[in-house]
């Protein structure tokens, strides 16, 4: 018998072979693993949230773009030890492809913006919201999916890019009522880690790995850190101005290790001035542990987080200027952000701002006789035509009962009666339900106060 409590779909087995018991299977209605259906309540937060992420977007002039769900394994197939390359969710395809549900958007939008070549004029600057896939084992009982905003801008070699972005950022908070005492914004730049490096002779291809290990150097225990920087060639003496070199505090710590001319110094200082323009510099916090996990940033990295909480970064970003390069384009600076779906409704859950959903609408429509069924339609569609949201009854036999309480579930404002005496005087019978007042209209007036 099927589980109490959750729909089932039965599907009828084809020939019940004789004598069997005729129990019908059942398939479950669950989701895949680590997978989220949306009903309609979630659909509606969901879409609240996008149209945001949309509307900042869209202020700062920025242009939408899509790519499939589906790519090319070769996108990802970074050597720097990323976490988020191990857990592709790759298969082969009947044509023997190795393909990928994608783990991320910018290497997609890396691929577009090759694929366009110099046919556009840059700088671009483009945004996209997409579903992105990991695999992993659910030992952890994590998610497999979530959605992700990016906003990226192509053909920027300064951090007046970054700006912009961080401003986006900020802008999408300030919209939900978040305020920059509820959240921070750490910046930093990995020319810092690349400069100790430098310092002590490391290899510049092994500079990838190194600063996905130092992300996790919260995460992990120290001496994991040090035996990981050490498989990657990373000397022990190393190690330590590496550490050293995460816990600088200010731009004067930063200039009397790396000099006065260190690029790292004076790009934070040019974004951290930039942020004044735009007046969001209270959001800023210059954290030289932030290096961000992703092999491919090269300068400029940040991370939006919540402060007085344990949540994981709600969104992050930096500056990619080799990415195109390792896809065989030309060197084309670019900067870009993702901001996830999930981290962001948890705080928005924490601090009281996530509103309420309701399913609304303006007006219910009901024929009080069957034989008014057909004007009903009538009066539905030219309200709707009209710009009204309208519920039009269409099961049989409801009872006024029933209706108000439709009223309520759906907060009508007007519930909109075809009675045969009123009819035949070409009116219909208002309630007004956010006065309490009932009055006869004709249509065209019906429309008129719409
Ligand atoms: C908090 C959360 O859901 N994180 C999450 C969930 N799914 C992902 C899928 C791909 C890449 C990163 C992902 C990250």
């Amino acid at each position: 018998p099927p589980i109490s409590g959750r729909s089932v779909v039965v599907k009828e087995k084809e020939a019940i072979p004789k004598g069997s018991t005729g129990a019908k299977e059942t398939i479950s209605t669950d989701p895949p693993r680590g997978t989220r259906d949306f009903p309609p309540e979630d659909m509606r937060m969901r879409t609240w949230l996008f149209d945001n992420f949309r509307e900042v977007s869209r202020l700062c002039a920025f242009e939408e773009v899509d790519f499939p769900v589906l790519e090319s394994e070769e996108l990802y197939t970074r050597k720097a030890g990323e976490e988020i390359v191990g857990q592709l969710y790759n298969f082969e395809d009947k044509g023997g492809r190795k393909v990928t549900l994608r783990p991320e958007l910018t290497p997609s939008l890396a691929r577009l913006v090759l694929q366009k070549g110099r046919a556009q004029s840059y700088p671009l600057k483009w945004f996209a919201i997409g579903q992105c896939w990991r695999y992993e084992r659910m030992t952890r009982g994590r998610r497999r999916e979530h959605y992700q905003w990016n906003m990226d801008i192509i053909g920027v070699p300064g951090v007046e890019a970054e700006a912009e972005l961080l401003s986006a950022i900020v802008m999408f908070f300030t919209r939900l009522g978040i305020t920059s005492k509820d959240v921070g914004i750490k910046v930093s730049n990995r020319k810092v880690l690349q400069a100790v490096l430098e310092k002590y002779g490391i290899q510049p291809d092994s500079f990838a790995a190194v600063c996905v290990i130092v992300d996790k150097l919260e995460k992990l225990k120290r001496e994991e850190i040090v035996s990981e920087l050490d498989k990657v060639g990373v000397p022990a003496e190393a190690i330590e101005g590496i550490l050293q070199a995460l816990t600088l505090q200010s731009f004067d710590d930063l200039e009397a290790l790396l000099g006065a001319d260190s690029g790292a110094v004076t790009e934070l200082k040019q974004l951290f001035a930039l942020a004044e323009g735009y007046g969001f510099q209270d959001w800023l916090h210059f954290d030289a542990s932030v290096v961000r996990g992703l092999a491919y940033y090269t300068g400029t990295v940040f991370e939006g987080f919540a402060k007085n909480s344990q949540l994981r970064a709600i969104c992050g970003g930096g500056r990619y200027d080799r990415l195109l390069s390792t896809y065989g384009g030309e060197d084309t600076p670019a900067c870009g952000f993702g901001f996830g779906d999930a981290v962001i409704v948890e705080l928005l859950k924490d601090k009281k701002l996530l509103p309420q959903f309701p399913h609304m609408v303006d007006d219910i429509v009901i024929a009080l006789d069957d034989s008014l069924k057909v004007p009903a339609a009538g009066v539905a569609a030219r309200l709707r035509n009209a710009g009204r949201v309208v519920e039009l009854v269409i099961e049989k036999g409801r009872k006024m009962k029933w209706v108000f309480k439709q009223c309520d579930a759906l907060k009508a404002k007007r519930l909109i009666l075809l009675g045969t005496t009123e009819w035949e005087q070409g009116k219909v019978s208002v309630k007004d339900l956010s006065v309490r007042e009932q009055t006869l209209k004709t249509v065209d007036e019906l429309i008129a106060v719409s």
